[in-house]
């Protein structure tokens, strides 16, 4: 069974076509990114796989549940990383957490959630009002939030945007641990064509509401492996 398969997605704002029949699967403990120029429709795919907004059409099925048919156990199945504008300024850290918590149904908060805070160096600030921290700060709480309770689809949108050097890496290093020891499915976008060629397993490109081109592990093999390649550079081909 894939972690994530989606067929024919059309999406429209004002008859205006922004996703134009998308079609992927990702296998179970995939991490694959989604790249692609500003305006691609990225996000909004993201979205409409996380059932934050509905496609006009298509197919999106998580694991066995279809998003249409059952909304409940395919949100259920999948993590999204929450917009750092979109947190709730007047709760603590800790209390956005405890509503994730409660929202996935688990007793308090996981440990590896804790865990996660202490890797990103959360923990001094769980109990600050969210509107106090810096955006950065922000950016972490809303990674994670997504991945509380580490449900087996994370989708993740620029959530290395704003983090420092170390954080960004203890997060890679996490994402990695969690597909390849939980069996986790990891789709983030990203611009970070570099950090994403050394980390990732699969890229695909978005052009103009489409994916137009996927790069499997073997085929990212063999740009890392050749020094006059990288995925910068393949993307750029691939788009002329
Ligand atoms: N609510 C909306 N109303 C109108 N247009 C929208 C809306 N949401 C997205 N769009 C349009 O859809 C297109 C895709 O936007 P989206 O944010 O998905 O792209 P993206 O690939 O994530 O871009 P970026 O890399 O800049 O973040 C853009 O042209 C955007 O203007």
């Amino acid at each position: 069974m894939k972690a994530l398969h989606v067929e024919g997605l059309h999406y429209s704002v004002d008859r205006q076509p922004i996703l134009r029949g998308v079609e992927l699967s990702l296998a179970p403990g995939e991490f694959a990114a989604l790249i692609g120029p500003n305006g691609a429709g990225k996000t909004t795919l993201l979205h409409c796989l996380a059932g934050v907004v509905a496609a006009d059409s298509g197919r999106i099925l998580v694991g066995d549940a279809d998003l249409r048919i059952e909304p409940l156990r395919a949100r259920h199945r999948l993590g999204l990383s929450i917009d750092p504008s979109r947190l709730p300024a007047l709760l603590s850290v800790r209390e956005c957490m405890k509503l994730f918590t409660d929202a996935r149904g688990l007793p308090a908060i996981p440990p590896s959630t804790l865990a996660l805070c202490d890797a990103l160096a959360l923990t001094p600030v769980l109990d600050r009002w969210v509107g106090q921290c810096s955006l950065g700060t922000r950016q972490k709480v809303g990674i994670v939030l997504g991945l509380l309770g580490e449900p087996p689809l994370l989708i993740l949108d620029e959530p290395l945007n704003g983090l420092d050097p170390l954080s960004a890496y203890a997060l890679k290093e996490h994402l990695r641990r969690l597909c390849g020891e939980h069996g986790a499915t990891v789709l983030l976008a990203t611009h970070s064509l570099d950090i994403a060629e050394r980390f990732i397993d699969r890229a695909m490109l978005m052009v103009d509401g489409r994916i137009r081109r996927d790069w499997s592990r073997h085929d990212l093999d063999a740009i890392r492996a050749h020094p006059d390649r990288s995925l910068e550079r393949a993307m750029i081909e691939a788009m002329a």
